[in-house]
Order: structure tokens, then C-alpha cells, then sequence
């Protein structure tokens, strides 16, 4: 018997993995090994890179930023410093996301992963306006992921690895993502500290006791100290909604582990934040029907009102369809859709892997200025 066309399983959508760390963490050359593991595994991914100011990428993206917008070029336009520079490149990038947006689903059919990195500085991505556009944009076509790299060496101090993890609760809460924690660079210190740490909250208590600087000159315990312990209780909650893997980007080890975890968040993805982000949905178009029938209730009341008062007035006051549709048919002579897809333009994003594959086709790179 014939199978038909109905009977192929129907192509999953690509999951998404926003790379997020400190600067130095280790991000791209995570992005590079993970994209060199995808490889191997029959599975390129499409790749994305949102850094305008990285000057060095281990790997190939099929979009950069960096084709799009001169980060130098914006610092002197605009007369800002390297921060600001970065921010508005990100911004100028942002207004054209959706076209980024509709490169990414062409190719949904045949990439299994899409991967994000994003700008050095942590901030800028995490707490801009633009990221914020961008994650949501990216998490409402695509089951998204955060992966947020650790540098693991840098982390296994009890405080840093507290202020780290309260800046990955931070990102959680505003993404309200799945969320993995990747402790990277496991070659130079193993990250099971960082797990025994997560998982039993008087490990961690004891480490903050006995690493220096935690008493005073009496042998109490220095107010750093007491907040530690009480956030390390708050945080308690939080651990349980993360999974944590580590990895070395250096040597390759825990890319199973890592793609493991990214597989259990498309279906934390698809039962927790799709239900959540259609319930947003709904509330926003309730909301916004309830603006508008209480400003049409207030216009009819407004009118009533204005005829009571001038009835002569009211009793020229006639809709006339015919002139009604005189006036669209003139006003459709005014529209004038521009149709681009035949030609490129200034500012069109380019599927970089495309355009070197056939570099003889004369395309043209548009960097402002
Ligand atoms: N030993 C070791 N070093 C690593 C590993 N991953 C990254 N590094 C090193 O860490 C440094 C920073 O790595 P990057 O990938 O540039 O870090 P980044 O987070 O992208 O840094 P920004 O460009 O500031 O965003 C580099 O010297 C890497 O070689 C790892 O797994 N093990």
C-alpha cells in the first residue's frame, strides 16, 4: 500500500537557543561548539549573530548584525562611546527584526536548531529595550531556550556564585523562558561545587562559612554573610526550575547533556509558555475591546447629548453611502505598495551562507556610511 503524503510525520518547528552570559564566559566559542557538534550530527544549525562589536567569531553566522550596522560608524554618527554604540546598533538592527524573522522561517523546514549569540556585554541584551523585542519576537515563532553560560573557574566562590545565579533568576523572571544553566570551561574546574551547591542548601551555607571574610573582627557573621544566607534560601525555589549542565566549549565534553536539556525545554516550552503567551494574548485583546467599546459608549452618549441640544443640526446630519464609496475608490489611488522582494536594498539582511555559497552573484554588502 502506498503511504500518502498525509502519513509523513509532520516536520517540528526549530528550537531556538539564546546564548546569555557575562562577558568572557565563554558564549562564542560555545556557539562554535555547539554549531560544530550540530554538524557532526548531520544537523546544521542556522545561526545568528547579534554582537556588532565582537571582532573575532570561531564560527560562521548566516546572519550577522555586523552586515547590517557599523557599530563605529553609529559611535560617530551619534557621538557615543563604545556602550552606547553597541546599544544603538542593536536598536537599528531591532526595527528590522521581522525580516530576520521571515529568513529564519524560510529555512524552518530544514534546520532543527536556530542559535542567537548575543553581545558581550551582558546588559545590553538583557536589559534593552531591543533584546527584549527580539526575545519575544524569536520565543512567539519558535520554542526558545536560554542557555546561560557560566565561566565555572571564575563562579566557585560562594559570593560570585551568588551574584551569578541571582542575575540568571533576574533573566528568568523577565523571560519567564525555559532555562538552562551552562557551566562552561569544566576542563579547568569540574562544576559539581556548583551542583551540590544548588541542590543542598546547607552545602552551600557551609562553603560561605568557612571561606574568609565572612566574619567580622567578634567572629560574627559580617552582614554579607547573613544576606547571602537568606538569599541562598529564596534562591532554593528558583533552582528548582532550572536545569543545569556542564560543559567545556574548549574540549567538547557534556554536548549531549547540554542537547538533553535543550530537548526537555521544547516541551516545557510548549506546556508552560505557550499557554502563558496565549493567556497574555487573550488579556491584551480583552483589554483593548473593552478600551473600545467604552470610548464608542462614550461617543454615542456624546452625540445623543449634541442632537438633544441641536436637533436642527441632527436632522442634516445624514450618512450617504454612495459618496461614502466615491471617496474610498479616490483614496485607494493614493496607495502605493513598493514590492522590494525583486531587488535588494540598503539594510536587507543577507543569509551570509547563501551569499558566499554563490559569491559570483555580485551581491552587494550594505554597510551604512
Ligand atoms: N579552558 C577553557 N577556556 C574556554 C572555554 N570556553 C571559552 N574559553 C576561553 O574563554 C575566553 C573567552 O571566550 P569567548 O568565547 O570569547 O567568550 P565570550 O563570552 O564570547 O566573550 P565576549 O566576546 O566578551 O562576549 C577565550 O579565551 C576562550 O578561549 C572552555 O570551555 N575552556
Amino acid at each position: 500500500m502506498s503511504s500518502s503524503s498525509s502519513d509523513e510525520p509532520i516536520k517540528k518547528k526549530p528550537i531556538t537557543i539564546i546564548t546569555i552570559g557575562m562577558a568572557g564566559a565563554g558564549k562564542s566559542t560555545f556557539v562554535q561548539r555547539i554549531t560544530s557538534y550540530l554538524h557532526s550530527k548531520d544537523s546544521p544549525p542556522y545561526v545568528l549573530n547579534l554582537d556588532p562589536a565582537v571582532a573575532f567569531m570561531p564560527f560562521e553566522a548566516n546572519i550577522d548584525i555586523r552586515d547590517t550596522v557599523n557599530y563605529k560608524e553609529v559611535m560617530k554618527q551619534y557621538n557615543l562611546g563604545p556602550n552606547g554604540g553597541i546599544l544603538t546598533a542593536l536598536n537599528l538592527f531591532t526595527t528590522k527584526f521581522d525580516q530576520v524573522l521571515s529568513l529564519v522561517e524560510k529555512r524552518s523546514d530544514t534546520v532543527d536548531y536556530v542559535i542567537l549569540d548575543t553581545p558581550g556585554q551582558i546588559e545590553i541584551f538583557t536589559w534593552s529595550a531591543s533584546g527584549a523585542i527580539i526575545t519575544d519576537a524569536i520565543a512567539s515563532s519558535f520554542p526558545t531556550v536560554i542557555a546561560y553560560i557560566i565561566d565555572t573557574p571564575r563562579t566557585s566562590a560562594p559570593a560570585t556564585f551568588m551574584s551569578n545565579m541571582l542575575y540568571a533568576c533576574s533573566i528568568l523572571y523577565k523571560t519567564k523562558l525555559p532555562f538552562i544553566l551552562v557551566f562552561n570551561k569544566t576542563d579547568v574546574q569540574p562544576h559539581d561545587f556548583a551542583l551540590e551547591w544548588m541542590h543542598d542548601f546547607e552545602a552551600f551555607q557551609e562553603a560561605l562559612a568557612t571561606h574568609g571574610g565572612t566574619r567580622d573582627a567578634e567572629g560574627e557573621p559580617t552582614y554579607m554573610n547573613s544576606l547571602m544566607n537568606s538569599m541562598s534560601l529564596v534562591l532554593d525555589e528558583f533552582y528548582k526550575h532550572l536545569k543545569a549542565v556542564g560543559v567545556s566549549s574548549m574540549t567538547g565534553d557534556g554536548m549531549k547533556e547540554f542537547f538533553d536539556a535543550v530537548g526537555a525545554s521544547r516541551e516545557e516550552y510548549e506546556t508552560q509558555y505557550v499557554p502563558e503567551i496565549e493567556r497574555a494574548r487573550a488579556a491584551r485583546e480583552k483589554a483593548l475591546h473593552d478600551a473600545k467599546a467604552d470610548s464608542m459608549s462614550r461617543m454615542m452618549k456624546d452625540l445623543e447629548v449634541d442632537r438633544a441640544r441641536h436637533p436642527e443640526a441632527a436632522a442634516q446630519d445624514r450618512w450617504e453611502p454612495e459618496e461614502e464609496e466615491q471617496e474610498a475608490e479616490d483614496d485607494d489611488i493614493d496607495v502605493n505598495i513598493i514590492d522590494r522582494s525583486e531587488e535588494r536594498w540598503p539594510g536587507e539582511y543577507i543569509d551570509v551562507t547563501r551569499a558566499q555559497r554563490h559569491g559570483d552573484e555580485g551581491i552587494h554588502w550594505p554597510r551604512p556610511g
